[in-house]
């Protein structure tokens, strides 16, 4: 089907799922995905900021103006640190994240979709429990993502 802008699409109001095509059939208001993974997942996450976040500011930084490069060299390294058992998420994240979840050892408690930034989401729901993501950008900055429920 050739794209053109101002195509019309169609939106599952209970889903939240988009598609081009007409619906073959009315979407079913329980919103039940229908097995498309966890309706609401709990993570931690390690946020580390750089000059290009949309708020380069932090608890831990007023003004921060490390580049992107270094920002993933620094999200790299906690993560080879965690992965090989020398330091666990909940100590590097309380130090390191520059999110306030920091305070509670990066844990954003539970959420479901459509509360995160997009990139950050489809990471965390693809995620099985205990599984710690690869780094993750959002305009907020490079992030790693554990799944705790
Ligand atoms: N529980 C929710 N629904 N809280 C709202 C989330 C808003 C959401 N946030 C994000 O997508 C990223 C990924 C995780 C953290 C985050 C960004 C920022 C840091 O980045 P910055 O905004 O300075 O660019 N931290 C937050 O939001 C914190 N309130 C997360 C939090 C902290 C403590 C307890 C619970 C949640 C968004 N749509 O922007």
């Amino acid at each position: 089907m050739p794209f053109f802008i101002g195509q019309h699409y169609y939106l599952n109001i209970y889903t939240k799922d988009s598609q081009w095509d007409r619906p073959d059939k009315p979407a079913d208001p329980s919103g039940n995905n229908k097995g498309d993974g966890p309706e609401e997942v709990q993570c931690s996450h390690l946020l580390v900021k750089h000059s290009g976040s949309r708020r380069p500011s932090s608890w831990r930084e007023e003004n921060i103006i490390r580049s992107k490069e270094e920002a993933l060299d620094l999200i790299k390294s906690y993560r080879e640190q965690i992965v090989s058992g020398k330091a666990t998420f909940a100590e590097l994240a309380s130090k390191y994240s520059d999110c306030s979840s920091a305070k509670r050892g990066g844990d954003l408690g539970p959420f479901s979709r459509g509360a995160m930034q997009k990139p950050f989401e489809q990471a965390a729901f693809a995620l099985k429990v205990g599984e710690l993501s690869s780094p993750v950008h959002t305009d907020s900055g490079i992030h790693i993502i554990q799944r705790t429920a």
